[in-house]
C-alpha cells in the first residue's frame, strides 16, 4: 500500500507540466506567424521543434522565455502563468548563435558568469561561491584556457559551449537551446550531442531543442513526430522512457563526463 502510495507520488512528480501552451498565436505586424499551438512539455521530457526556415521555431521559443508576448492565448512555466513567473533561475537559455553580436566586449569568463544574474538580480554583486560556480562551468564545457579572451574572438563552437555554459551555470531545470550546433564542425556535434544526452539522462533536466539535424532527432527522439502545429513538428522523448537518473551535481558530472571522453573516443 506504502509502495504503491510512493510509485503514484513518484509519477505525479514525473509528469509535473514544465511548459504549457495554450491555444498560442503570434504575429508580427498581423502577419501570423504561429497559429493557435497548444502542447505540454513534461518533466524531464526532451522535445526537439523541427521545422523549414521562417516555420515560427525561434519565435515560439521566445514567447516561452517571455522575450515575446504571444498575441493570444496563455504560456505557462512551472505551473505558473509567465506573466507572474519570477524563477527564471530555473530556465537556461542558448539562444541562436547568429544573434549573437561579435563585438559585444565581453571575456567569456564574463558571459558565463552573467548567466547567475537572472531578470531580478542585474546588478548582483560576484560572490566567491559564484566565481567557483563559473569555473566549474568553463571546466565541464572544457573552455577554462578560453576565460579571458573576447567571445566575439571564439570560434562557432568555442561560442557555443561558452552560451552552453552561462546556461548551466544556475543547474537549469529546463534547457532551451535553439539550433546549438549550427556552423559547428560534425566532430564537434557529435560531442555536442553526445554531451546533452548525458545531461538528459543523468540529470533531471528538461530540453527544449530546435534542431536542424533529422538524422540527430530521429536517432534519440524517434521516427515521428508526436505532434505538428503548423509548420512546426514536435519530436518527444518521455522521461518514462528513461532509466530513473541520480541526481547528481551537475557540473561535477560533466567534468567525469569530459574526462572519460578525454580518455576514450568522442571529443566534446
Ligand atoms: N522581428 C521580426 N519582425 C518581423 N518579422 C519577423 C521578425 N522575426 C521573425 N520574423 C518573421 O517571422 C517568421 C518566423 O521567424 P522565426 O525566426 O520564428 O522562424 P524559424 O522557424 O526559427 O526559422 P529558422 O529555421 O530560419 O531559424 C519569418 O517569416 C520571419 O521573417
Amino acid at each position: 500500500m506504502l509502495q504503491t502510495q510512493q510509485q503514484d507520488s513518484i509519477s505525479l512528480i514525473c509528469h509535473k507540466p514544465i511548459i504549457e501552451l495554450e491555444n498560442v498565436s503570434f504575429a508580427y505586424n498581423q502577419k501570423p506567424v504561429v497559429n493557435h499551438v497548444n502542447f505540454t512539455v513534461q518533466e524531464r521530457d526532451f522535445v526537439g521543434l523541427i521545422g523549414s526556415n521562417g516555420a515560427g521555431k525561434t519565435t515560439l521559443l521566445r514567447m516561452i522565455v517571455g522575450l515575446l508576448a504571444p498575441t493570444s492565448g496563455t504560456v505557462k512555466l512551472f505551473g505558473e502563468p509567465i506573466q507572474q513567473f519570477r524563477n527564471w533561475n530555473l530556465i537556461g537559455y542558448v539562444p541562436q548563435k547568429n544573434s549573437f553580436n561579435p563585438l559585444f566586449p565581453a571575456t567569456v569568463r564574463e558571459v558565463v558568469i552573467s548567466g547567475l544574474f537572472s531578470r531580478n538580480k542585474l546588478f548582483k554583486r560576484v560572490t566567491k561561491a559564484d566565481s567557483i560556480k563559473c569555473e566549474e562551468a568553463l571546466h565541464a564545457m572544457k573552455i577554462e584556457d578560453l576565460a579571458g579572451k573576447r567571445i566575439g574572438e571564439l570560434s562557432g563552437g568555442q561560442q557555443q559551449r561558452a552560451f552552453l555554459a552561462r546556461a548551466l551555470i544556475n543547474n537549469p531545470a529546463l534547457l532551451i537551446l535553439d539550433e546549438p550546433t549550427v556552423g559547428i564542425d560534425s566532430e564537434t556535434q557529435e560531442g555536442f550531442f553526445h554531451l546533452i544526452k548525458h545531461m538528459h539522462q543523468h540529470h533531471n533536466i528538461t530540453f527544449l531543442m530546435v534542431s536542424h539535424d533529422m538524422e540527430m532527432i530521429r536517432s534519440y527522439l524517434g521516427e515521428k513526430p508526436k505532434q505538428e502545429a503548423g509548420k512546426i513538428k514536435f519530436y518527444v522523448k518521455h522521461s518514462h522512457d528513461l532509466e530513473d537518473c541520480v541526481e547528481t551535481n551537475l557540473t561535477h558530472s560533466l567534468r567525469e563526463l569530459r574526462h572519460s571522453m578525454e580518455r576514450g573516443k568522442v571529443g566534446v
